[in-house]
């Protein structure tokens, strides 16, 4: 029997990237952007992007996906890669690695867990792995940025300083959860220095093929974009683990169920997605769903999985 999936015997992606891309657009319902800061809810649900990164570094893309976006939450892949890769598995004494079934910025499980977070996406362990990142190297989000430029081969990613100002100035709940972590001895850093790295993480902007090209070592295994090593195997199967239990907060299980791939979403409306040994995406669209992940962002990502067989089911 030959099994074949719809577009797979495609040379290239553009032909399916196109495919998705106009469905899209014929898709009414786009969620709404994030309203928890002023400078992210002026963002139009209708903008689309889409980039799918070879291992060898060939991008393709349809819409947006050249357009910088607010990385936000996306970049808590990269700060983790950064800290495993430098501290290896003493952090998992820190936070943990299971789903937590919360929203995204929760408090509730952090009291009765002493201060240990579930897993390194949601805020709480974010906050936690930035923590070790600044300690590790002095500089968390200049060795975020310079680890971003290099691996997307973009010198010009930058940090939206309207947004980081944003982010702090409506930054209480993320202030309440660094503060209760140190109560537990589980920050190293002053809570205010934490803080200030954590809102210029979260302002990084960049486009979908920035991100699908910088989160092509989690599809080489760890090897980065100069062919020097960053993780062992073993750590970067572990990244697509956590990706896949844990990259869209309580709705994680939804997403394996519909997408199939290790993936990590932010509330700029951008997702990350892994199909490892063959090739990483980047899906953008600023309207979201109630649980922060971009609704056309998903709805593609669907789309693609189902299209070209590619999963890691
Ligand atoms: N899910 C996200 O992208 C959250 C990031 C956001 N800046 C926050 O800390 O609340």
């Amino acid at each position: 029997m030959v099994i074949m999936a719809e577009v797979s015997s495609s040379p290239t992606f553009q032909p399916v990237l196109e495919r998705i891309a106009a469905e899209i657009e014929n898709t009414p319902g786009r969620g709404r952007p994030a309203d928890y800061i002023p400078a992210l809810a002026a963002r139009d649900p209708r903008r689309f992007g889409m980039a799918v990164a070879e291992p060898d570094g060939t991008v393709y893309g349809v819409g947006d996906w050249r357009q910088p976006f607010s990385a936000q939450s996306i970049t808590k892949v990269f700060t983790l890669a950064l800290v495993l890769a430098g501290q290896g598995d003493p952090l998992w004494e820190h936070v943990g690695r299971e789903p937590s079934g919360n929203a995204f910025n929760s408090l509730v499980q952090l009291e009765y867990e002493n201060g240990i977070p579930r897993n390194p996406f949601i805020n709480a362990g974010a906050l936690v792995v930035t923590d070790r990142l600044q300690a590790q190297t002095g500089d968390a989000v200049g060795a975020l940025l310079g680890f971003l430029r290099a691996e997307s081969g973009n010198t010009h990613l930058a940090i939206n300083k309207d947004i980081a100002a944003s982010e702090s100035a409506h930054g209480d709940r993320n202030a309440a959860l660094g503060h209760f972590m140190a109560a537990y001895g589980n920050i190293v850093n002053p809570v205010p220095v934490l803080l200030d790295q954590y809102f210029h993480q979260c302002s990084i902007e960049a486009s979908c093929a920035d991100l699908a090209l910088a989160t092509g070592f989690l599809a080489r295994h760890g090897i980065r974009a100069d062919g020097t090593r960053l993780l062992t195997r073993s750590q970067a199967k572990q990244i697509n683990a956590i990706m896949l239990t844990c990259g869209t907060y309580d709705a994680a299980g939804e997403f394996a169920y519909r997408v199939g791939l290790p993936g990590k979403s932010g509330v700029g409306g951008g997702i990350i997605a892994v199909v490892p040994g063959r090739c990483t995406l980047c899906v953008w669209s600023p309207g979201l769903d109630e649980r922060g992940n971009s609704v056309a962002g998903v709805a593609a990502l669907e789309r693609f999985t189902t299209l070209t067989g590619l999963s890691v089911f």
